[in-house]
């Protein structure tokens, strides 16, 4: 049987050092670090997760600053309200919750946000940045599973890594950064041949593609690292109910798997540990306080 990746104690942890450097940025800054999160509508799992967001800011000693906007807010109103965080010093990072209502376009809206409080890390600049090598920000899932894979695997310098999913939000970060890791990478999507076997060849398998337990145990490389990016409601056995799962068929693939995440509890838990990391860096930027961003 594989290794269960814990990733809610990790968050856990991730979240504890987060509220030691924001109490040291607040005694040195003089102000506490700020989160700006806004919702527009009301898509029940988008207000949990915002729900979640300002609880966990607050409880790591950073200002929460929420923003509920109904779903019918026209397009330049929502960039309004993004063009005044940008000029608000008191907001260190601004996240808008995705997804947007259909008649806003969520690219404009990010291209809108200042890169350098991105704490998504979706604007094109951020994206450039990875690619390069410069510093800025990383979206916050891919980190959260790359901070995972190196608790568990230390350096991963030379390991064949397979993405499946090209996703901007997830799979294509994930590659770059991999890539940065020193990996060899293959992304593989809907429209790879042979799908089952490009998994085989990997030591790391990373899948973000939205489809219900779609990779198998007899995909995998026995001893494969495997991080499951995907949440999908499916009937649950009793009836009207629904349960959670990942991309990955959890029974046969710990079976084959050294280390894999569950769902619940693994990546999913990181994505908002992640946010509140990058939240704590961006304000450190922002006063020019000098942060070493390996105790996080
Ligand atoms: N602007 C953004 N929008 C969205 C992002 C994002 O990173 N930035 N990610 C997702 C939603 N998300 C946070 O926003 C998120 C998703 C899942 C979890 C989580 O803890 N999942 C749990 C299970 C929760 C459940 O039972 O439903 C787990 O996997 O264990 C946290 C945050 C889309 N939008
Ligand atoms: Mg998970």
């Amino acid at each position: 049987m594989a290794d269960i990746i814990d990733g809610k104690a990790f968050a856990e942890g991730l979240r504890a050092r987060v509220a030691t450097v924001a109490a040291d940025f607040e005694a040195q800054a003089g102000r506490k670090a700020g989160l700006a999160v806004v919702l527009v509508g009301e898509d029940p799992a988008s207000q949990v997760y915002v729900r979640s967001k300002g609880k966990q800011t607050v409880a790591c000693g950073m200002a929460s600053f929420e923003y509920r906007l109904p779903v019918e807010t026209p397009e330049a109103e929502l960039l309004a309200l993004v063009e005044k965080l940008n000029c608000d010093p008191a907001v260190d990072g601004i996240l808008v919750q995705l997804p947007l209502p259909s008649h806003i376009n969520e690219q404009k809206v990010i291209a809108t946000i200042n890169p350098d409080k991105d704490v998504d890390g979706f604007h094109v600049v951020n994206v450039g940045r990875l690619a390069t090598g410069l510093p800025g920000f990383v979206p916050c899932t891919p980190l959260g599973c790359l901070m995972l894979l190196k608790d568990k695997l230390g350096s991963l310098s030379g390991f064949e890594a397979v993405v499946v999913g090209r996703s901007n939000i997830v799979g294509k970060p994930m590659a770059q950064m991999l890539i940065a890791e020193s990996c060899t990478v293959t992304v593989a999507h809907s429209r790879t041949k042979d799908l089952p076997a490009v998994v085989r060849r990997a030591d790391i398998v990373v899948v973000a593609v939205g489809r219900a337990e779609m990779v198998k145990g007899d995909w995998l490389k026995p001893g494969a690292t495997v991080i499951d990016v995907g949440m999908n409601r499916i009937p649950a056995a009793e009836d009207g109910k629904t349960k959670l799962v990942g991309d990955v068929d959890f029974a046969s693939a710990s079976e084959v798997a050294g280390a894999i995440t569950p769902v619940p509890g693994g990546v999913g838990p990181m994505t908002i540990a992640v946010l509140l990391r990058n939240t704590i860096v961006s304000a450190h930027r922002a006063a020019g306080l000098e942060l070493d961003e390996s105790v996080l």
